[in-house]
């Protein structure tokens, strides 16, 4: 017999997908957004798969969403992630870019926060 009596403090697969659509709006039209909008661009930085393996941006993450990747919090909050350990790896922390990282880090984890997401 399996036990589901938690089943009514979890979200069903609809609303969690309107839920991450929102925090993931919110996120794209914050304005330490910028870089993280789409793939970093190798004419922008030659070695950036030198260093990072496993690149990740805002617009994959609004196709993965729509693909309905995203099936529980725990991918959405990796690949969110993601973006924020990649560019703190990448770049030094007094640029813009770091900074911009660990600002919208905040908003992200106050929107999860918000909507009972967070871990
Ligand atoms: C436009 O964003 C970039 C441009 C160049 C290097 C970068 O590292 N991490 C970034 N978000 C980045």
């Amino acid at each position: 017999k399996v036990d589901n009596t938690h089943k009514e403090t979890e979200m069903d697969s609809e609303q969690l997908h309107s839920t991450l659509k929102n925090i993931l709006m919110l996120i794209k039209n914050h304005q330490s957004a910028w870089p993280f909008q789409k793939p970093v661009d190798k004419n922008e930085a030659p070695d950036y798969l030198d260093h990072i393996r496993f690149p990740m941006d805002l617009k994959t993450m609004s196709e993965r969403l729509k693909n309905r990747y995203y099936c529980n919090k725990r991918l959405f909050i990796a690949d969110m992630n993601r973006i924020f350990t990649n560019c703190r790896a990448y770049n030094q922390p007094d640029t813009d870019y770091y900074k911009c990282a660990n600002s919208l880090e905040k908003f992200f984890q106050s929107k999860m926060k918000e909507s009972n997401l967070w871990d």
